[in-house]
């Protein structure tokens, strides 16, 4: 089980704001973390690493505790069983992918575990490159299985597979699945993206301007506990006139006539559009 328990101040563009999170996750938890941006996403992974100090604050992962600042313990980075994966990669420039995995290795002679690694992220003809010369997708890549590497209690990801194309993106998702499986870790990753956090995750936080607002499985944080017969969508109003409402809703745009409703809605509205499944169309892409 892991338990987190933290305030820290934000700096946030106008003025501050609290960050404060009280969770207990199972063990063993696929977690997303969700949230608009600035929510304060990036900042809980950092305490949880131990890069950043909250003002107060718990952390225990598996019965150990990493941070405690009323006990005054705050274990260091390099002793939590953590395995990250940051916006910035943090990959040696002057280091080829394969010095830079085998720099990570706790037993060096273990070689064999980059190579079976590079060859499941489809690496291996990149390994005697430099990161500079990769792409960013591929740089997460490498950042990816360096993280996942030391098999660790804790694998913190923010926002992995961001860099990447659909057909990878897609095909990082079972890879970390399967790994999730086979290690038996805690896995606590940022997305933006629903589709990602539904299909990988069975724990989601919601945090919104520092605040924890819902905690619960996707099912029920998603719609499906409540109301599963029911297609919710959000859509943004692009504009308004005398007989119409333009809105745009996932990847295309719509239009409804004007009523009593909408007749208040302006450009930029964020607004809920609701129907029920019997009301569908399914038609398969692929
Ligand atoms: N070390 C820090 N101390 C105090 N405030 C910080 C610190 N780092 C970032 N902030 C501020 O805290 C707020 C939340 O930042 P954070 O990067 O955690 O958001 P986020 O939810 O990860 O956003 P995004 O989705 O855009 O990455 C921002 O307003 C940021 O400026």
């Amino acid at each position: 089980m892991i338990k987190i328990s933290v305030r820290k101040k934000l700096h946030l563009a106008h003025g501050s704001s609290m960050l404060s999170v009280d969770a207990e996750l199972p063990a063993q938890a696929f977690t997303a973390l969700y949230g608009p941006s600035g929510a304060g996403k990036t900042t809980l992974l950092k305490i949880i690493a131990g890069l950043l100090q909250p003002e107060e604050g718990i952390i225990e992962v598996n019965g150990e505790t990493w941070l405690n600042t009323h006990r005054k313990i705050n274990m260091p980075i390099q002793k939590r069983s953590i395995g990250f994966v940051f916006q910035d990669f943090a990959l040696f420039p002057n280091m080829t992918v394969r010095e830079n995995l085998l720099y990570a290795l706790p037993n060096r002679k273990q070689t064999d575990v980059i190579e079976s690694l590079l060859t499941k992220v489809h690496l291996k003809n990149l390994a005697n490159r430099k990161p500079d010369t990769l792409s960013s997708g591929q740089k997460q890549r490498v950042a990816l299985i360096r993280a996942l590497m030391r098999k660790p209690q804790l694998l913190l990801l923010d926002e992995p597979l961001s860099a990447l194309d659909d057909a990878m993106r897609q095909h990082l998702q079972q890879e970390l699945t399967s790994f999730y499986q086979e290690y038996g870790m805690n896995v606590l990753i940022v997305s933006h993206h629903l589709p990602e956090i539904i299909k990988l995750s069975n724990q989601v936080l919601q945090l919104e301007g520092g605040q924890l607002i819902k905690a619960g499985t996707p099912d029920m944080l998603f719609n499906l506990e409540q109301n599963p017969d029911q297609l919710q969508l959000i859509g943004e109003v692009l504009s308004v006139d005398e007989q119409q409402v333009k809105l745009w809703v996932e990847h295309s745009m719509i239009s409804i006539p004007l009523s009593d409703n909408t007749a208040l809605w302006k450009a930029g509205d964020k607004v809920t559009i609701a129907c029920h499944t019997r009301d569908l169309r399914f038609k398969k892409l692929s």
